[in-house]
């Protein structure tokens, strides 16, 4: 992967000027890659040192700071490693002669000892102007330079004069490098998403480089970048915040496993790592939901209600016994003495498992009051100090309490919640008992997505036992100093100091570490009360009101950027027509939107039957302009007989030429075509993209029809037996 040549052989360039530029940037490039080199020998010695180091010996802190070398020397090693394609992409020329090269991270010169900076960090400051530049507002440059390259050698350039004033506007909201981009459009899709660090928008530039804290809501049409925008947003945030995001990671989520596989590989090629991607349905440690309830019982489980439905189950497991306790001749406590040890116990405040201990303490202290009155013994202290213990050591005597206050597990509530008719009918005494049937369902059925934010909310409401809270409580002493100067710090630079809701108490108590030995981002994965320092939502159209609750436990300081388009939910808990809806009740007043407006994946051809069935179905949604054109048009191929299986394997059939292929059927016959369904396609893209009858996706849902029509890149093929929409027939047309 290293070893190039010198000064490679050049491309054919008729142009003896090109040539000659051609011949210096490469030698420059070549020597970008030997500092890139260079710095990956000396990551991999200081690893190696690192590694010598290691081992028990030495004070808690030497061990504490040899193991942080280490983690700091494998971060830079894995950087390194990950920059070698596309190294170096861009070069601007200062009108006062300073001349830039802007790359995938920043290098120095090391070998000179000067430690001049040779290649700009994308996301510094300095490379700023490479993304914003305009001929109208060129901000001091006189000219920028895209860097095309193959490996470590040079297949192209293109300039930009930006001084000229008399430059016409380059047309479409100031794209930057309009040859750059398009070329990179073009590209075959790959399966994989790609990074755009060479041709990011100024439109998208202003979300990339929006300031940490708060929340942002970038809405936009598919296909404008949203996705590709949000993940280097994460990237740039942890260069610029790196003491505050390395330790507490950044959280992407997606909306589904396929979905997360297409994006992984854009943060590590961007120089990151230390990104946790999972799903709704993933972010309960320790359950893996996979399957997915039925709109009705999604509709049911995702809103607000569910909150107040868990708290409610939680407190029918504090029942108090209607004739008082009876536990014996001599062990009776009345009902009024049962249901005010229940009240002191809640009182605290504390989640059910971690006041259980004291409920117990109540009762059984007034178990041994009771007990020696009938017994007409002395209640002294010597009694006071053994007979409550006695007590609880009577199998009868715990088994009694345990009804009372059991110990419950968040998979033990919902599990019964959603499979006893008569604790869901007392916890959600608001909904209908068409709502309750649709959730009801035998006790240890699988779990589902729309399970994994009540688990969640169960486990904030349950706490963990009462060992447990001990050895953390303890543990927590220890390092309580350290915590809470660090939770200051994150306070600070998040801009939350002044916050009634949060301290550095209650931050220090979130950011709660396990341990150095492994990655910050191990150790957030496996962890339910990780607070992670930013958060990215993807789809966020989707998420319901609860799995929103989720999502925000895990990031305190409110810093996320959410990422999605309204006219795209094809969840039914998500549906919203604004992003108020979505948010104002779990962040009011604390986000703010932007917008995304060029479409960058689906030529216009493609887009405009897409918009058409937008506009027909969707009014008050607006499609994105799309930037790409090409000569092919939407191809339609009627199945008389409706059978799509031999429709999609004949051999005139698309795919025609290479690239990508994706199939989109309704929901119901998916699965037997081998076809995406539109919940799996989300976000997804493709060269070639057949849709399976237009008319069932439309029944569906419009955004289902939508999302399906808009994830094509070159070619878009549809197959039908009904016939096509109105609106999808007539723009195919040519008509409005
Ligand atoms: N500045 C850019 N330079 C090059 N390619 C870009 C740029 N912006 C977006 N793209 C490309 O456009 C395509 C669509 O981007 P992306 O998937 O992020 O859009 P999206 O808004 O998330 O779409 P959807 O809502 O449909 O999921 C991707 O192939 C992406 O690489």
């Amino acid at each position: 992967m290293n070893g190039s040549p010198a000064v490679p052989p050049l491309p054919a360039a008729t142009d003896a000027r090109l040539a000659e530029a051609l011949h210096a940037e490469q030698a420059r490039l070549t020597g970008l890659y030997a500092h890139l080199d260079a710095a990956r020998e000396r990551a991999r010695r200081t690893l190696a040192a690192a590694g010598r180091e290691a081992g028990p010996g030495g004070t808690h802190q030497a061990r504490l700071e040899r193991e942080l070398r280490a983690a700091e020397a494998a971060r830079r090693s894995a950087r390194l490693d990950a920059v070698e394609r596309g190294l170096c992409f861009g070069r601007l020329d200062h009108r006062d002669g300073t001349v830039r090269y802007i790359g995938r991270i920043g290098l120095t010169d090391a070998a000179a000892g000067t430690y001049e900076p040779v290649l700009v960090d994308w996301r510094a400051p300095a490379a700023r102007p490479f993304y914003t530049a305009t001929p109208a507002e060129p901000g001091g440059l006189l000219r920028r330079r895209h860097l095309h390259t193959r490996g470590r050698v040079l297949t192209g350039l293109d300039d930009e004069a930006l001084d000229l004033a008399a430059l016409d506007e380059g047309g479409r909201r100031g794209l930057v490098g309009e040859a750059a981009l398009l070329a990179a459009l073009d590209r075959e899709r790959t399966g994989r998403m790609a990074t755009v660090v060479a041709t990011i928008q100024a439109e998208q530039d202003r979300v990339i480089r929006a300031p940490l804290p708060g929340a942002l809501v970038v809405q936009g049409g598919p296909g404008t970048g949203k996705t590709v925008t949000a993940l280097h947003r994460a990237a740039y945030l942890l260069y610029t915040h790196r003491a505050v995001l390395e330790r507490r990671g950044v959280l992407v989520i997606g909306p589904s496993t396929g979905f997360l596989r297409y994006i992984d590989q854009v943060l590590p090629a961007l120089g990151e790592t230390e990104v946790v991607l999972r799903t709704v349905g993933e972010l309960f440690p320790g359950v893996r939901a996979t399957a997915e309830d039925g709109p009705a019982a999604a509709v049911v489980k995702g809103g607000p209600w569910m909150a107040d439905a868990v708290r409610r189950a939680v407190e029918a497991h504090q029942p108090v016994p209607a004739g008082g306790l009876h536990l014996g001749e001599h062990l009776r406590l009345s009902r009024r003495v049962c249901a005010e040890a229940r009240e002191a116990a809640r009182g605290l405040r504390l989640p059910h498992n971690e006041a259980r201990a004291f409920f117990l303490r109540t009762v059984l202290d007034a178990l041994a009051v009771a007990q020696a009155l009938s017994l007409g013994r002395p209640y002294d202290e010597e009694e006071a100090r053994h007979a409550p213990r006695e007590l609880w050591e009577q199998p009868e005597v715990r088994a009694g309490l345990d009804a009372l206050w059991p110990v419950l597990t968040p998979h033990q509530l919902i599990d019964r919640l959603f499979s006893d008719p008569a604790l869901l009918a007392a916890a959600a005494p608001g909904l209908s008992p068409t709502d309750r049937a649709a959730v009801l369902r035998p006790a240890g059925a699988p779990w589902t997505t729309g399970d994994v934010p009540l688990l969640d909310e169960a486990a904030e409401l349950l706490g963990e036992d009462g060992a447990s809270v001990l050895a953390r409580v303890r543990a927590a002493e220890r390092t309580l100093d350290d915590e809470l100067a660090y939770a200051d710090g994150v306070l600070t630079v998040t801009g939350q100091q002044g916050d009634a809701t949060l301290d550095a108490g209650l931050l220090a108590g979130r950011f709660r570490d396990t341990g150095p030995d492994r990655t910050t981002a191990e150790r957030a994965a496996g962890d339910r009360r990780w607070a992670y320092g930013h958060v990215v939502v993807d789809e966020a159209q989707e998420l319901s009101a609860m799995a929103w609750r989720a999502v925000l436990r895990r990031v305190p300081t409110r810093s996320l950027t959410i990422v999605g388009d309204l006219a795209q939910t094809a969840s039914p808990a998500g549906a919203r027509s604004s992003w108020a809806e979505a948010l104002d009740r779990e962040l009011p007043g604390r986000w703010r939107e932007e917008r995304l407006t060029v479409n960058y994946r689906t030529p216009a051809a493609i887009m405009a039957p897409a918009a058409a069935v937008l506009r027909a179905h969707m009014p008050g949604q607006e499609p994105p302009e799309a930037v790409r054109e090409t000569p092919e048009r939407p191809r339609v191929v009627p199945v008389p007989d409706g059978d799509y299986a031999t429709a999609l394997a004949a051999p005139a059939a698309p795919p025609a030429g290479s690239g990508t292929f994706g199939v989109i059927a309704p929901d119901a016959g998916a699965a037997a075509l081998g076809a995406l369904t539109v919940r799996e396609a989300k976000g997804l893209e493709f060269d070639a993209v057949t849709v399976v009858d237009p008319a069932a996706l439309l029944a569906q849902g419009a955004a289902d029809l939508y999302v399906a029509l808009t994830r094509a890149t070159r070619r878009l093929t549809l197959l039908h037996h009904t016939p096509l929409p109105p609106a999808l027939a007539a723009a195919l047309r040519g008509r409005p």
